[in-house]
């Protein structure tokens, strides 16, 4: 059996953070423990709030950090045991595409400039040829190769977007990154830049790890989804299943939010209350117990692991009792 094209094992990172002079620094589990593996061509959703640990784990799958604990191999080669030869091969293999395509682009360089220069930084090809690829790469991403001496400036946001993403893919990385890359476009283009984004995976096979805090952005282009509460996998699995029966609660408060035009939805709509909990004390059991509506006395005291549920893992008591997998008493209310 080959090994998958990505594979992570119960990888964490801490941060050590200072809490003010008198107090002792203290330690945030950004990301607690996630498994998961990626293939080519196949798009893994990273979901959750703000601060449930997404961005942490899109740093460490593209080795800008170094995981505290557990391991991130490619095609097998362990890349904390890796040389650094394989180690620069590896990093060719994956790119990033971030939020802000205002941040991320050179307001001083053109654009073909830009596209390029992973090219220059990483390839012994000839500035003309560099330049020859960078042009038939915008009119890959659906911009016109006569614009390619303008400078970001004179793009919408989707446009930047789509140079940004030209120029994470012009190594020909196998996977992709992609950390809230629609989040901060209007509506009207979201969806333009999503089917760009799924037509470079079927012509170029890319794998695309997709983090975003909206279920409803990653409906039509996940293949399974890990939804993150706190630095753990809360669910994970099949997009399909997921979407439709989601077994977390938390999965389910996620889902209701998402926009509807469905009346019905609409009127059973769950909101969350209160806030992510600190991730310098989080509480006892499992981590969403202080806001869900299910909750039993067994949420409180201890940590639900991530079992299988109906085609998918959730680490929920309630969910594991209303399905058999676990004992019954698991659902006594607190
Ligand atoms: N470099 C760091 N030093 C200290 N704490 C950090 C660092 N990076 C992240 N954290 C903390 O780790 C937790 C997870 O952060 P992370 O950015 O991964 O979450 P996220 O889900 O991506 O949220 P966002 O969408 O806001 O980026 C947060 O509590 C955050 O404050």
């Amino acid at each position: 059996m080959t090994a998958p094209l990505l594979e992570a094992r119960n990888l964490a990172r801490t941060y050590s953070v200072s809490r003010g002079p008198f107090r002792p620094a203290g330690v945030v589990h950004a990301l607690a423990d996630a498994s998961f593996t990626l293939e080519p061509g196949r798009t893994l959703a990273v979901v959750g709030e703000s601060g449930s640990g997404k961005s942490t784990l899109a740093r460490l799958v593209t080795m800008i950090e170094r995981p505290s604990a557990g391991s991130l191999t490619i095609d097998g080669i362990d890349i904390a045991r890796a040389d650094r030869a394989t180690l620069k091969t590896l990093r060719r293999d994956v790119q990033i595409v971030f939020q802000n395509p205002y941040g991320s682009l050179n307001p001083r360089q053109t654009i073909a400039q830009q596209i390029a220069e992973p090219l220059e930084i990483n390839t012994d090809m000839s500035a003309a040829d560099r330049r020859a690829e960078a042009v038939a790469m915008l009119a890959k991403v659906g911009l016109r190769p006569e614009h390619a001496d303008r400078f970001p400036h004179m793009f919408s946001g989707g446009q930047r977007q789509r140079i940004a993403i030209a120029r994470a893919v012009i190594l020909k990385p196998r996977i992709l990154v992609l950390d809230e890359p629609v989040s901060a476009l209007d509506v009207s283009v979201r969806a333009q830049v999503l089917n760009l984004l799924a037509d470079l995976q079927d012509e170029l096979g890319l794998a695309y790890l997709f983090v975003s805090h909206d279920l409803s952005v990653v409906r039509h282009i996940a293949d399974e989804v890990l939804v993150m509460y706190l630095g753990r996998a809360v669910e994970q699995g099949d997009s399909e299943a997921i979407f439709s029966a989601p077994k977390h609660p938390y999965t389910e408060a996620l889902l209701s939010a998402t926009p509807s035009a469905d009346p019905e939805r609409v009127r059973n709509r769950i909101v969350l209350k209160g806030e992510l909990p600190s991730p310098f004390a989080p509480p006892s059991g499992c981590a969403f117990n202080p806001r869900c509506w299910k909750r039993v006395e067994r949420c409180v005291a201890e940590r639900p692991p991530l079992a299988e549920i109906a085609g998918r893992k959730a680490a929920c008591w309630v969910a594991m009792a209303e399905a058999g997998t676990n004992s019954r008493e698991a659902a006594v209310p607190a």
